[in-house]
């Protein structure tokens, strides 16, 4: 089973709270081996109480998850050694440094050489960026600097697979890339990454693979650019004649002609038979100023609203 080609399989996995909340509702998730797995949905859809679940921290209502192959939460302890994660947040010691936080955390895990402690603390602490800053006490570090100290723990062993929930929470832009391209390079050394995340464009980014989430359910997974693809691209015109552009495009049969700001008109873009070069030269000819004339192409954003009818609307 340790080759099963998928690293994460969950079948009806459904977690109701004892408040009666029904956090997850009948999960079917498939990771495959060597993705970029972006988990994504807004806040409070269900995406930290499944990877506790995952994780075995939590037991499901009902319904199966099982783990690089073996069943959770029952083989927790053969599996989890395999699997680096970081939930919630590091716990992390105020009054340590980082550095001894690190070895302190490697000194936990029985199947770590002591022998080598330092170098693999020193490695980890290298590749999140955080050497120089290695030295303080981790109640002085940043938001960002915490994660990444958080992500190093996660680091300090080869692992198949890493959980990372929101690793970019709380991190400026430059962090976002630095971890984005730390993910990269792992999934290049052949680590499966499991992520969870709200912001759309870093899944884009980041990802080869997503699931969605809405209120517990699972609206779609698969491939990030097939994803994609199943949404259509707008037309995008720039034009300070917006009144007259949205008239012609509408006597033209375009659907879901929408006037967006002082000089900018969209629609879905025209029916395949109809060419955009046509179009654009019957805008000139009609007097319309244009200065822009693009097919956006269609992003998972375009690709959510579809599914869901909803804006990808997060508070935070
Ligand atoms: N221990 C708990 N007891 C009761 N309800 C809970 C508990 N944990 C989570 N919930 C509820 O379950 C739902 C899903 O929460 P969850 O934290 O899994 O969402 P999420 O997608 O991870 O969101 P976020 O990004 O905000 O963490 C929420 O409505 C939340 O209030």
């Amino acid at each position: 089973m340790g080759n099963s080609p998928a690293v994460i399989e969950t079948s009806g996995l459904s977690k109701r709270f004892r408040g009666g909340q029904l956090a997850v509702n009948g999960l079917d998730l498939t990771v495959p081996r060597g993705s970029v797995f972006g988990f994504l949905g807004p806040n409070g859809s269900g995406k930290t109480t499944t990877i506790r679940m995952l994780m075995g921290l939590i037991e499901p209502t009902s319904g199966t998850a099982r783990l690089l192959g073996s069943p959770m939460p029952k083989a927790a302890r053969a599996v989890l050694p395999r699997v680096g994660a970081l939930i919630e947040g590091p716990a992390l010691y105020g009054f340590l440094s980082g550095r001894d936080n690190l070895l302190r955390y490697d000194a936990a895990d029985p199947t770590a050489d002591p022998r080598t402690r330092t170098a693999r603390v020193g490695a980890a602490l290298d590749r999140v960026g955080l050497t120089a800053a290695a030295g303080k006490k981790a109640r002085a570090y940043s938001l960002g600097m915490k994660q990444r100290l958080g992500l190093a723990s996660a680091l300090l062993q080869q692992r198949e697979l890493l959980v990372l929930d929101e690793p970019t929470n709380g991190l400026d832009p430059q962090g976002m890339r630095e971890i984005r391209s730390l993910i990269r390079e792992l999934a290049e050394d052949g680590t499966t990454v499991f992520l969870s995340s709200h912001l759309l464009d870093e899944i884009e980014q980041v990802c080869t693979h997503a699931a969605v989430m809405n209120q517990g359910r699972l609206v779609v997974q698969g491939e990030v650019a097939e994803l994609a693809a199943n949404a259509r691209g707008r037309l995008v015109v720039t034009t300070p004649d917006t009144g007259a552009a949205a008239r012609l495009l509408k006597e033209r049969g375009i659907a879901d002609v929408a006037v967006a700001g002082e000089d900018r008109v969209s629609s879905e873009l025209p029916p395949d038979d109809m060419e955009l070069a046509d179009l654009n030269a019957e805008l000139v000819r009609a007097g319309v100023r244009v200065r822009g004339f693009t097919a956006e192409r269609a992003s998972l954003e375009d690709a959510f609203v579809a599914l869901t009818g909803e804006g990808f609307d997060v508070a935070g």
